[in-house]
């Protein structure tokens, strides 16, 4: 797969440098910072009003900072939003497509709209949506019978399509059942293998800790931990859960 921008390997795929963001008066991220390299699997978690979807919204340039950069493949973000924002894919939780179009038409449609008005690339779209292990049976038929997890799937195939270097993920395995959540991980495990990187938010510590290269935990506005998959055995999950139970502020 072409990176789109995979001009200076070196720099990181997601750079936050030092971030305040406030509503009003209220301080909601306090000096965060994260990187996140390329080709890495990076699992934000933290509780409710963490600041996780701010943290989001300040990788695509949807609020203004207070203090501080975000880079996205080196591009800051403040200086060219629509650069940054062309080297991302945004999979939020509900996924925004055509009920009424085929996987196939979507992809077609949003191609169209994202490009130069040519016609979308069929074996590209084809091998965007094999990527992502939908089913071909289900290609030509509409999302309204369509279940979350195929939703997503396909949200993900254009984001592939389009040669996207980074995917945003949030909240992407709420609602999954078990095995739709393990078919999810393995198809992150084979875009790592590709050199896509992704980060994403989510409450799922074990889905967290059996796909993810590293995890941070976010607590009132910037990382309170950080943790690296260690090998084979990856993450001790028990005393994952400790602390991540620990991040979380009484109620
Ligand atoms: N547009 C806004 N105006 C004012 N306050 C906001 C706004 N958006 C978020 N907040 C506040 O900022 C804090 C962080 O919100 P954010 O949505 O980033 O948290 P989160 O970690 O994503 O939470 P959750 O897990 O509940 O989705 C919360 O206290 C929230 O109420």
């Amino acid at each position: 797969m072409t990176n789109i921008l995979d001009t200076g390997v070196n720099t990181s795929a997601l750079e936050v440098s030092d971030v305040t963001v406030r509503y009003k008066s209220a301080a909601v991220l306090q000096g965060l910072s994260l990187r996140v390299r390329r080709g890495e699997i990076y699992a934000l978690l933290g509780g409710n009003g963490a600041g996780k979807s701010t943290t989001i919204n300040a990788l695509l340039g949807f609020v203004p900072l207070a203090s501080g950069r975000v880079r996205v493949c080196g591009i800051d973000v403040a200086a060219d939003v629509l650069a940054a924002r062309a080297a991302l894919a945004y999979v939020p939780e509900n996924v925004a497509l055509y009920e009424h179009l085929s996987a196939l038409e979507n992809l077609e449609y949003f191609l169209r709209l994202a490009g130069n008005g040519g016609a979308p690339d069929r074996a590209a779209i084809e091998a965007a949506l094999t990527t992502v292990g939908l089913a071909s049976e289900a290609w030509p038929r509409r999302l309204a019978g369509y279940s979350k997890g195929m939703r997503q799937k396909v949200a993900i195939a254009l984001a592939l399509a389009r040669a996207v270097p980074v995917l945003l993920l949030d909240e992407p395995t709420t609602g999954l059942d078990p095995q739709a959540t393990s078919e999810f991980n393995r198809m992150l495990q084979d875009l790592r293998s590709q050199g896509v990187t992704v980060f994403m938010v989510t409450h799922d510590l074990l889905g967290a800790a059996e796909v993810a290269d590293r995890i941070g935990f976010l607590d009132a506005g910037r990382i309170v931990q950080e943790l690296a998959a260690d090998g084979p055995g990856r993450f001790d999950v028990k005393a994952l859960y400790a602390r991540y139970a620990g991040t979380r502020r009484a109620a």
